[in-house]
């Protein structure tokens, strides 16, 4: 175990989104499929220029390629949707997970203002997006609850039109979960299609799949690159990409839930475990742990979670509290777990994360599904400008400027002086004119 400390710790937890490490199984897979060692930026790049020049064929093409089924129909028939069926246990716990991400979202105040004062009307009015597309993650686990974590804050918004793209199984099918989770959220167009190919196709629409006005959603480095490289065509929310843990502990904490927090995020593909402590001795208490705990997973769970562990994992010794936070929001991680002694004493000095975890008994595998806030979370540092998945991801805000005569005349001279100044001499008239009656082009009185 290397553990980081000082300035070889800042060192290692300083990172930007567009220098992230693309990990040796990631680089080794396009290789064997693209017989080359293109970068994943390049892959995304050929992906989305054929999915614009050719649509469906596209489509289709790259999902034999890269997910082993040839789609003939790309979205899931009402028959199939109406005919998914899961056990009564699974299909409870679907609705709970809706119930309760709707009534934490319900919550967020979303709403717009117009102040009708004495400078006449000032406000926001806030808009539904139109036609929405959530990504559901699916080429290792079929993500269910990540439909329910990005779609329901979209309903919340107001969205009228909410698509989903998640790729086929090798069966071509979609797992009868998500169909079951689709129908319970009253969502009809779901579409067996994913990785860059998703985002193309709900970037630049096909004849099948129409375009849409944002793409939200998680997904690997290939989603996440094409969501950075369609922005514009389409909104995007954010950039959530592999995921990643920092566990804050001090010596209070038990190393076996520390273990376990970060092998849950391990299993993600591609996914950074980072631990923090103050205390020497739970660093090694955990990394026992880790081994063992490793060890008694099933299969292919401990070959993805001894994967992250064992390529991006980061344990660092930590001065003090104060330094670990520090450390923390340097790293700006998805999800921050405090366990520590008096964890509710240090959230005021958390300044970057996408969502706190508080305590042993708030683990983050139980925020990836029933706890209530989103689980879509950004990644990579981009903690230190985004935010998680929530209802204002899903809404226009509208300026409205309605102000009176009597403000006209005394703000509007100020704003003809600053139009002079850029050199704006139409603006500063446009402003005058109404003032004066005098535009300057003499033509009406
Ligand atoms: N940040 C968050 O909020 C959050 C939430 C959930 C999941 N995630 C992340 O989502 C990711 C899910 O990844 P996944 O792979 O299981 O599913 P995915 O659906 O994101 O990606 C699968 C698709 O990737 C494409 N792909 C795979 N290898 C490729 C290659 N070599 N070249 C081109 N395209 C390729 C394929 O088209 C495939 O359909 C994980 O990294 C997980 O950590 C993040
Ligand atoms: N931890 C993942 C990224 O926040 C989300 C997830 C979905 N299912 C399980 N985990
Ligand atoms: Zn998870």
């Amino acid at each position: 175990m290397q553990v980081l400390e000082g300035p070889s710790a800042r060192r290692a937890l300083t990172r930007s989104f567009n220098d992230l490490p693309v990990p040796e199984s990631v680089l080794a897979r396009i290789e064997s499929t693209f017989g080359e060692r293109l970068t994943p930026q390049q892959v995304v790049e050929r992906i989305l220029a054929d999915v614009r020049e050719r649509g469906d064929d596209a489509v289709r093409d790259w999902t034999e390629r890269l997910d082993g089924v040839r789609p003939d129909a790309l979205r899931i028939s009402a028959q199939d949707l109406a005919a998914a069926h899961i056990e009564p246990e699974l299909h409870a716990a679907v609705r709970l997970a809706i119930s309760r991400v709707r009534a934490f979202y319900e919550q967020q105040p979303a709403h717009g203002f117009l102040n009708h004062g004495p400078d006449g009307a000032l406000g926001q009015l806030v808009r539904p997006l139109g036609r929405v597309g959530v990504y559901v993650p699916g080429g290792l686990a079929p993500l269910i609850s990540t439909l329910i974590h990005t779609a329901v804050p979209a309903q919340v918004a107001g969205v009228p039109e909410i698509v989903v793209a998640t790729p086929p199984g090798k069966d071509g099918g979609i797992h009868p979960a998500i169909l079951v989770a689709a129908r319970e959220l009253g969502l009809s167009e779901v579409y067996r299609v994913g990785g860059a190919q998703a985002i193309g196709a709900l970037a630049y629409g096909t004849a099948s799949i129409a375009g849409v006005d944002k793409i939200a959603g998680p997904g690997n480095l290939f989603v996440v690159i094409a969501k950075r490289l369609v922005y514009g065509v389409t909104g995007i929310e954010s950039l959530p990409g592999p995921t990643e843990t920092l566990v804050l502990a001090d010596d209070s904490a038990d190393p076996r839930f520390v273990a376990a927090d970060l092998l849950a995020q391990a299993e993600h593909l591609g996914a950074e475990p980072v631990l923090v402590s103050t205390s020497r001795g739970l660093l090694v208490a955990v990394q026992a742990e880790l081994n063992g705990q490793l060890e008694a997973l099933p299969e292919p769970n401990r070959g993805w979670a001894r994967d992250s562990v064992t390529s991006r994992m980061k344990v660092v010794l930590a001065a003090s509290l104060d330094e670990a936070l520090d450390l923390a929001n340097l790293y700006a991680p998805e999800h921050l777990c405090l366990l520590t002694r008096d964890p509710w004493s240090l959230l005021g000095r958390v300044q970057r994360a996408g969502g706190v975890f508080i305590g042993e008994d708030s683990m983050e595998a139980l925020g990836d599904y029933v706890a209530g806030p989103s689980h879509v979370m950004p990644t990579g540092g981009t903690a230190r400008f985004a935010s998680p998945v929530n209802v204002r991801d899903f809404q226009n805000i509208i300026s409205v400027v309605g102000v009176n005569r009597e403000t006209l005349r005394r703000i509007g001279p100020a704003g003809a002086q600053l139009a002079r100044a850029e050199g704006l001499e139409a603006h500063a008239r446009a402003i005058e004119g109404r003032l004066t009656g005098d535009t300057g082009g003499g033509t009406t009185d």
